[in-house]
């Protein structure tokens, strides 16, 4: 579908990036020649997808464990990765998520997600666009992966949908302020792509499977890995190099058969606080 050789010479960083969603774009990234980094808390996780990826694919690729919360972190992350070469491309991925009640959330919930997507996104940012614009560096990328939610609004997902939704304000007000700069900026704003990590908290068997969500989805099916980190590779391409400030829609039409709103969770506006309670994890 691409030139093989369609990012060499890219490095990219890709929080998040050893499981799921994350892992798919590195994946591809690895693919067309670009040598990546990968960043997450759990470094026995990082280390297998290293391992894994550079066997699959030959690519170069290497880890940094970071919590993208922590502000230090983050800048020792970027230190670590600009001490071999500056980064061409931030792909913010980390991200949290929980499927509760929005007025039974305890403060530190609150702020577990929102540190994760808004402040992480902004710390991650901030701290490669900085190094960007103090060397003079151009064409260089920030893109973000957001959620139907951040353009809709949800139910039972208003943390991650207020943090996306502010992530998506910062890739429209960069776009302006950094594209004279030579950085642009631009997002993905997927629909269902089962992950192991989405799925064990979004989709708890109370809801029943896969069944009833594709039927809010157009082309009756959830998403492939591969065509999501097909359109990211593309966008973080010099193929793309004219797309600044947008945010592309990927979710095989769902967004417009509900209308809006968060459909799959509206579903849950008539459960007891029984079936909730039954979803919150139990204190250790
Ligand atoms: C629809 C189908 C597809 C339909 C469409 C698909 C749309 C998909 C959109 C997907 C978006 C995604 O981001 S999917 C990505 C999913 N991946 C992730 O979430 C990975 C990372 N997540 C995490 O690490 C955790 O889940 C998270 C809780 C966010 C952070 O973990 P931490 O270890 O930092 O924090 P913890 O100490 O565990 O928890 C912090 C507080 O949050 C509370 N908390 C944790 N889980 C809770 C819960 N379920 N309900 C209430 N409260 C909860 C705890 O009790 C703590 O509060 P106190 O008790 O007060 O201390
Ligand atoms: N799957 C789907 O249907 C959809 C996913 N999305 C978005 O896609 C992206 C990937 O999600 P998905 O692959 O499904 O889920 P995953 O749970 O697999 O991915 C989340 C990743 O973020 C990392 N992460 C979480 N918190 C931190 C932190 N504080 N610091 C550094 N890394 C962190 C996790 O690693 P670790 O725990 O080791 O830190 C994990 O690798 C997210 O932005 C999500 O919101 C959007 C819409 C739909």
């Amino acid at each position: 579908m691409f030139q093989p050789d369609l990012l060499k010479g890219k490095r990219i960083l890709v929080t998040g990036g050893g499981t799921g969603l994350g892992r798919s774009m590195t994946h591809r990234f690895l693919e067309l020649g670009a040598n990546v980094v990968i960043c997450g808390r759990r470094e026995d996780v990082l280390k297998q997808t290293v391992d894994e990826l550079a066997k699959e694919t030959g690519g170069e690729i290497e880890a940094v464990g970071c919590d993208v919360r922590i502000p230090d972190a983050v800048e020792a992350m970027m230190d670590t990765i600009w001490a071999k070469r500056p980064l061409d491309i931030l792909v913010n991925n980390a991200a949290g998520q929980i499927l509760a009640q929005t007025h039974k959330l305890s403060t530190r919930a609150i702020d577990a997600v929102l540190g994760i997507v808004l402040h992480g996104s902004a710390y991650c940012t901030v701290a490669a666009g900085r190094r960007w614009i103090d060397a003079g560096l151009r064409d260089r990328v920030v893109m973000s992966i957001l959620t139907v939610s951040s353009l809709t609004g949800a139910p039972f997902t208003v943390p991650s949908s207020m943090a996306k939704a502010g992530v998506l304000a910062m890739t429209k007000s960069l776009a302006v302020e950094w594209g004279p700069k030579g950085i642009r900026t631009c997002a993905i704003v997927p629909g269902p792509f089962p992950t192991e990590g989405a799925w064990s908290r979004l989709m708890p068997k109370e809801r029943g499977g896969n069944e009833e969500l594709v039927k809010t989805i157009p082309l009756r099916r959830v998403g492939e890995h591969e065509e999501l980190a097909n359109l990211a590779a593309f966008l973080v391409s010099d193929g793309a190099a004219y797309i600044n400030g947008d945010a592309v829609v990927i979710d095989g039409g769902k967004m417009l058969q509900s209308g809006g709103g968060g459909a799959s969770t509206q579903a849950m506006l008539d459960w007891t606080d029984e079936q909730w309670e039954a979803l919150r994890p139990k204190r250790k």
